[in-house]
């Protein structure tokens, strides 16, 4: 049994191309705390950033052009029109309209919907050999949406899914164990937000999966404490919310992981929404949902046959059948 499962239409990894360019759309709170991160983390040479309203664009761009003496040299250019992002490696799309107090999820995603026929072309247009990354929710959907509007093949475009749910998966569970969430590996899968799938076998503690450690400890109750621990993850999305009224830090951290994953063809496995199709016996319909995938600068490498439970594997089918009712009622 192949480790990985190769995509058929995957193109071979091009070699590292000595310049990079990143574009980012939407300079809201997600799209810029994604900047800063990129920024920070020196992951590009060129950062561009396009959003619909002209003076926020201006006024974010020259902030971040005033902290050039304290970051390493990135050209980071702005605008309205798509132009500018000619040549992308990458597209991170950001942008989306806040859902209105007591709007439907799914008018929210009509709304979405038409944002996105209006910026998936252009920047396909400019950049016709970039990776889509899509972090708008609901994001599942909006990753099929861009993958429909691009034309591109699946391993190019990719949503942020469930990456942020597992970095915060990993963290509740690091503080609950006192060791490092960067020595917990753990992931959430499926469908982004209140629906995603624990995947409780692929806990794993300094390499020591959780699961067999448990039994072998008798410690029962810890499996309750794990379910528990994904409860939170979805209230404490929630929580912050209420709090400061919309997340960005934790979400710019994690898509940046994965824009180092690519453009550095890293080649590490991330749950991150992949065109779910062929995969688990998830055959019918397109549907985007977050599985472990292999990133690297071809996009999407492989998926990854971790072993799923029968509860797991039926929890991704009713994932994949609500997403596909929402794919069929819209009008693209
Ligand atoms: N996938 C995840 O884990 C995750 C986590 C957090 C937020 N999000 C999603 O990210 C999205 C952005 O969140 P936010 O807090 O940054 O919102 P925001 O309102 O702060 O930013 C959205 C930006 O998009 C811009 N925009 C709107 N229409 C546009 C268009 N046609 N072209 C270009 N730009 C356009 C707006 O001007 C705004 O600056 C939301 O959909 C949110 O739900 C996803
Ligand atoms: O942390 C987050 N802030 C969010 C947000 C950001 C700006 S306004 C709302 C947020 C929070 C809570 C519910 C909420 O509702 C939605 C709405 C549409 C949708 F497609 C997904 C979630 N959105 C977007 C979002 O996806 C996350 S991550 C998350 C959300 C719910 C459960 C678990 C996780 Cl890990």
């Amino acid at each position: 049994q192949a480790f990985f499962k190769s995509i058929m239409n995957a193109a071979p990894s091009s070699p590292t191309k000595r310049h990079t360019k990143i574009s980012i759309v939407g300079a809201g709170n997600v799209g810029m705390a994604i900047a800063q991160t990129i920024l920070t983390q020196d992951l590009t040479d060129e950062l561009v950033l396009v959003d619909a309203i002209p003076d926020k664009l201006r006024g974010e761009m020259l902030d971040l052009q005033h902290a050039a003496a304290f970051l390493p040299r990135t050209r980071i250019q702005a605008s309205t029109d798509y132009s500018v992002t000619a040549g992308s490696d990458l597209c991170i799309v950001t942008a989306g309209a806040r859902q209105i107090n007591g709007e439907s999820r799914l008018n929210l995603l009509q709304r979405n919907v038409h944002l996105f026929q209006k910026i998936i072309p252009p920047l396909v247009r400019h950049s016709p050999d970039t990776i889509l990354l899509v972090v708008s929710n609901p994001v599942d959907v909006l990753t099929y949406v861009a993958w429909k509007l691009s034309g591109f093949p699946s391993n190019r475009v990719i949503g942020s899914g469930t990456n942020l749910d597992s970095s915060r998966f990993r963290f509740l569970i690091a503080d609950h164990l006192d060791v490092n969430a960067q020595d917990v590996q753990a992931f959430i899968v499926g469908e982004h937000g209140d629906s995603s799938v624990a995947l409780w076998s692929s806990i794993s503690v300094g390499g020591v999966p959780v699961l067999s450690f448990l039994e072998k400890q008798q410690i029962a109750y810890e499996k309750e404490m794990l379910e528990n621990i994904h409860k939170e993850v979805i209230q404490s999305a929630y929580e912050v919310i209420s709090l400061k009224g919309y997340t960005s830090w934790a979400i710019g951290y994690s898509v940046a992981n994965l824009a180092r994953s690519i453009l550095r063809d890293q080649r590490r496995v991330h749950p991150v929404s992949v065109l779910a199709k062929g995969f688990y016996d998830l055959e019918d319909g397109e549907v985007f949902l977050s599985l472990p995938a292999q990133l690297g600068r071809g996009g999407v490498l492989g998926v990854t046959n971790v072993h799923l439970t029968d509860e797991e594997k039926h929890r991704l089918k009713d994932s994949a059948t609500t997403i596909l009712q929402v794919q069929n009622q819209l009008a693209l």
